[in-house]
């Protein structure tokens, strides 16, 4: 059979997304996705989504990581779909849609390339040694750099991630390190088992543990800069809670097409 689908990106974190509203493809199988993502046998991709039907909501994001794998959150992908729905013609300009860690309220621009994706509340944020160790939807590691520019990101993350203490659930490993009136973020990521360009839930912990590391509270923006482009995470802080979390950048279509699977 042919599949068609679309390819997104979110500041170069890069997606394939399949309209799956009638249950054209079976995705529960780790080796058809992994083949999907696979950049030189197939279409190549950080993940992919499948946009379902789910009554209560303007639809439902299922995600795997380009290992095969079914996922945690994932911020970009999320912004990513959103506009697909949008161009779909499932959503407006705002939605309210079901992920794998609940319920998700998103608003597009008029243009319809910059999304606003809210986010989980979060509380609980711990130390490892220098790091801090939190959950955006995610699992995520982010540790204070400096020379992040020539840092080996793949050879460091990829010791943190497959350390005694995360190597059976995988991490996400975060290096950031202070640029203009924000921060510069590289990032490791689970499931591709490589250096990604961006990490939307990454740059999400990096802005939250960046707050209570400076012990900045009340209604906060961080700019963000990574490989791929750039973020904005808006949040609220009272030194305890992070609530009203929005993870905002760009999110395009680069092409479509039909595969044969
Ligand atoms: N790229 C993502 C994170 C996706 C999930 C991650 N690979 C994991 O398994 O934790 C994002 O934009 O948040």
């Amino acid at each position: 059979m042919t599949l068609n689908f679309y390819k997104y990106q979110g500041a170069g974190n890069d997606f394939i997304m399949v309209d799956n509203r009638e249950n054209v493809v079976d995705h529960h199988r780790p080796a058809f996705i992994a083949g999907l993502c696979d950049r030189r046998f197939g279409i190549g991709g950080d993940g992919i989504m499948f946009l379902e039907n789910k009554a209560g909501y303007d639809f439902k994001m299922v995600y795997y990581n380009a290992d095969g794998k079914p996922s945690s959150m994932c911020g970009n992908g999320g912004r990513c779909i959103v506009a697909f729905a949008k161009y779909l013609g499932v959503i407006d300009f705002e939605t309210n849609f079901l992920a794998v860690d609940g319920p998700h309220y998103a608003k597009i621009s008029e243009s319809g390339d910059w999304v606003s994706l809210q986010m989980i509340d979060v509380e609980t944020v711990t130390k490892d040694g220098e790091a801090y160790v939190l959950n955006t939807g995610s699992p995520h590691y982010v540790l204070q750099t400096v020379g992040l520019k020539d840092k080996n990101v793949y050879d460091d993350g990829y010791a943190i991630r497959n350390n005694d203490m995360y190597a059976k659930e995988g991490i996400n490993v975060n290096f950031v390190e202070p640029q203009g009136d924000g921060y510069f973020v590289r990032t490791f990521e689970r499931g591709v088992e490589d250096e990604t360009y961006a990490c939307g839930t990454g740059v999400t912990a990096v802005a939250l543990a960046m707050a209570k590391h400076n012990n900045i509270r009340g209604s906060i923006s961080t700019p963000i800069k990574v490989l791929g482009g750039n973020l904005n995470i808006r949040f609220d802080y009272n030194g305890n809670h992070f609530t009203n979390i929005f993870l905002e950048g760009p999110a395009k279509r680069v092409f479509e097409g039909e595969i044969n699977v």
